[in-house]
């Protein structure tokens, strides 16, 4: 695992969007991974400025979504396909036949979850996933506990996480209970994982998730059986990391040509 300390969530924003240009260069219709929450806006928002000045060219790019809320109705601003369409499909003049996700709205959520991990399989799978962190220490929606093993399927919020959530809803009661996620199992089937989180309110889960032990009650911490994952933190998310000075020396020394 490669830890990458960053100034700011700016910064963070700008080396993940030029690994994500690199890649389409190498693969014009990569698969992306992307996560939802404020920590990956930057990426986003670095990404769609570097088409703009055609620094990067994803007009081949295919996008998908790691997690959603079930029950939400069709069109919801807050749906995580809505968010995704929003903030990264639209933004990068992609439109919908380039994205894909499950389908938070349909009868047989088991169906749908087994239809999404089979949908993925079939495009050739996700060649970068960008995750956030939750404040517990969970990736897409898997809260503690979660199988390193699983696949993607429902889960039940925690009320820290739909506490977190509320900000984007008018009130805690309308944050839905339950959710579909890409599974660990699913996550640690993509090619490189990239793990953004900034702020002090991460800094905990992110030193549990790097330096504490592999488990369950820390799902984040299944980065660590991933061949090519890469944390990137900002100094405040990084305060509580006690290899943070290794880490920051390993980077300084990093040959240019080796990318994230
Ligand atoms: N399902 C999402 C996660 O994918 C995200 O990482 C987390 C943190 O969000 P934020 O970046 O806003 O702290 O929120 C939600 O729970």
């Amino acid at each position: 695992m490669e830890v990458i300390i960053v100034p700011d969530p700016a910064a963070g924003g700008e080396l993940i969007a030029d690994a994500m240009a690199d890649l389409l260069r190498r693969k014009p219709d990569a698969l992306l991974g992307v996560a939802t929450g404020s920590t990956p806006l930057p990426v986003y928002e670095a990404l769609a400025a570097k088409v703009r000045t055609r620094d990067a060219d994803a007009s081949r790019a295919r996008i998908c979504q790691l997690d959603e809320y079930v029950g939400l109705p069709c069109g919801h601003p807050e749906s995580y396909r809505s968010v995704v369409l929003r903030e990264v499909v639209e933004p990068l003049g992609l439109d919908e036949e380039a994205f894909m996700g499950p389908d938070g709205a349909a009868e047989d959520v088991a169906a749908a979850c087994l239809a999404y991990d089979r949908a993925l399989a079939e495009a050739g799978g996700v060649d970068l996933q960008l995750l956030g962190i939750g404040t517990d220490g969970h990736i897409g929606f898997n809260e503690p506990c979660s199988s390193l093993a699983s696949r993607t399927r429902i889960k039940t919020l925690t009320e820290q996480t739909r506490r977190d959530n509320a900000r984007f809803f008018d009130d805690l009661d309308e944050v839905p209970h339950h959710v579909i996620t890409q599974g660990i199992g699913t996550i640690l089937d993509a090619r490189h994982l990239v793990l953004l989180a900034t702020g002090e309110a991460k800094a905990d889960a992110v030193a549990q998730a790097v330096e504490g032990p592999l488990c369950a009650l820390v799902p984040a911490s299944a980065l660590q059986l991933h061949p090519h994952a890469t944390v990137v933190v900002d100094e405040a998310a990084a305060s509580r990391l006690k290899l943070a000075d290794y880490f920051r020396a390993t980077y300084a020394a990093k040959p240019a040509w080796q990318g994230l």
